[in-house]
């Protein structure tokens, strides 16, 4: 398997551009199956593994598909299979996005169960819970869900659980083609669920209140493909943030908006890190002395899930004790045994990480435990007193594009490793000292 060296000790400066939301692009894919007529045309969709496997599943229901130049188009209106299996769903379960639409179009829908991951048990019984309101029957066997309306799904008033993203878009996606009005209450307000709600109203949907607590969606009889451009991708410009704090940087983001990124900038700025919003993104200035912080992860719009393992590699150079508790996840603290094998100083109490700081890390052997671990385990090592290799690359590549050519852009010095390189040429045989970057 590939793997990143990255030796620390640079301060970073320059500039780095954000790309399309890997959360915004998937539901959108999903939803262009919505179309009867017309193609859709979706803009800044990243070059990601995940957006690989979203065109995968598309083109195995029989979507005629393209992406080039990070102009993603879908021609939905043939006669298209109604089954996804384990083999999409498995390597990335927002595949289990495409059940609401297929429901919703043509009536039924047989998707492999997600499963859980690395990071929790991820159950999907909010979004079943959203089909059967709408009158599906929801049958689950084999391995697989299958969801089945006689004529049309019927608008219902569902009020979820918890604030869950993907049974929040699940449901609206499933419920622009109903008969009569869904209301939806206690949905996720990310960014991501405004994104997916303007691209349903391009198509002709009827989607109000995204982004508040309740949505409302008109059914129509049908949906017509549409140009859509993503918006960027907030997680993305929030790792170049810390990346810029954790090494004393100074880093222009292009692309980060400040609306989408408020809980974070509010953390970093409490941490003692400058942040100035800017014409083209947002400018990171991180200090000689970073303060702790106690943090909890949220729903939007608080702190994103998504971050905390970025920002627990930030704390690691605070100066005392910092407190992060995972609320949304019961199993997002894998990469703190990673990061104690860097020599972080770290306590986990149930659903609660105590940081203290700061820590000299040393550079070290790690694994990325799932994709945002590997991207605070390379901003670890951007401060790492030595070399940090950094395994398991492919669940990095499911959401960053070219993630060490950017960093190394901004002067980390860090490299990518090729399987077949790795193979040629053994690991052992490039002492730590002979690092090259991809910029010398
Ligand atoms: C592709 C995508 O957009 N992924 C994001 C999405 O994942 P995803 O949509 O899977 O996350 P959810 O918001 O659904 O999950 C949040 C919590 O709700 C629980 N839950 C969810 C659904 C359900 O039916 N029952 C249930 O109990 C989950 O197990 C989890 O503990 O939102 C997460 C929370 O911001 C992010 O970390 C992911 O990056
Ligand atoms: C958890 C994440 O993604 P997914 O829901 O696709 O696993 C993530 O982007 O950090």
């Amino acid at each position: 398997m590939d793997k990143i060296y990255v030796k620390g000790g640079k301060r970073l400066c320059g500039t780095v551009k954000v790309e399309g939301a890997k959360n915004a692009v998937l539901p959108v894919i999903a939803a262009s199956l919505l179309a009867e007529e017309g193609v859709s045309e979706i803009y800044d969709v990243p070059s990601l593994a995940d957006v690989f496997t979203i065109k995968n599943v598309l083109a195995h229901l029989g979507v005629d598909v393209s992406y080039e130049n990070g102009v993603f188009t879908a021609n939905t209106t043939g006669e298209l299979l109604t089954e996804a299996p384990f083999e999409y769903v498995r390597k990335m379960r927002a595949s289990f996005l495409v059940m609401g639409p297929l429901l919703s179009r043509f009536g039924r829908a047989h998707i492999a169960l997600p499963g859980g991951c690395a990071i929790g048990s991820r159950p999907i019984d909010q979004h079943l819970k959203g089909f059967e309101a709408m009158g599906a029957t929801v049958e689950t066997g084999n391995g697989y869900i299958e969801a089945k309306v006689n004529d049309r799904l019927k608008g219902a008033r569902i009020y979820l659980d918890f604030p869950s993203v993907g049974a929040t878009e699940n449901i609206m996606m499933a419920a622009t083609l109903a008969e009569g009005t869904t209301i939806i209450e206690n949905v996720a307000e990310e960014p991501e669920i405004v994104d997916l709600a303007n691209f349903l109203n391009a198509m002709g949907a009827n989607v109000r209140g995204a982004g508040t607590g309740t949505i409302r969606i008109k059914g129509v009889d049908k949906l017509t493909g549409a140009k859509h451009t993503i918006i960027p991708d907030r997680i993305e410009a929030g790792t170049f943030m810390v990346a810029a704090a954790i090494t004393g940087g100074d880093v222009i983001v292009e692309g980060a908006l400040y609306e989408h990124l408020r809980p974070l900038i509010a953390k970093m700025r409490e941490m003692g890190v400058v942040v100035h919003e800017k014409e083209n993104g947002l400018r990171v200035i991180g200090p000689d002395i970073l303060r702790p912080v106690d943090l909890k992860t949220m729903p939007h719009p608080g702190f994103p899930t998504d971050m905390q393992a970025q920002f627990m590699a930030l704390l690691t150079q605070a100066k005392g004790t910092g407190i992060i508790t995972e609320t949304v996840f019961e199993n997002r603290f894998m990469h703190v045994e990673e990061f104690r094998r860097m020599n972080a100083d770290i306590k986990i109490e149930g659903r609660t990480a105590i940081i203290s700081g700061p820590t000299r890390l040393q550079g070290a052997e790690v694994s990325a435990t799932d994709l945002r671990a590997g991207a605070a385990l390379i901003l670890a090592g951007l401060v790492a007193e030595g070399e940090t290799t950094v395994t398991e690359l492919q669940h990095l590549d499911r959401g960053y594009v070219d993630f060490h050519l950017k960093l190394a852009q901004l002067g980390a010095q860090i490299k990518r490793v090729s399987e077949a390189e790795t193979m040629e040429s053994p690991i052992q045989a490039t002492p730590p000292h002979h690092l090259k970057t991809a910029n010398n």
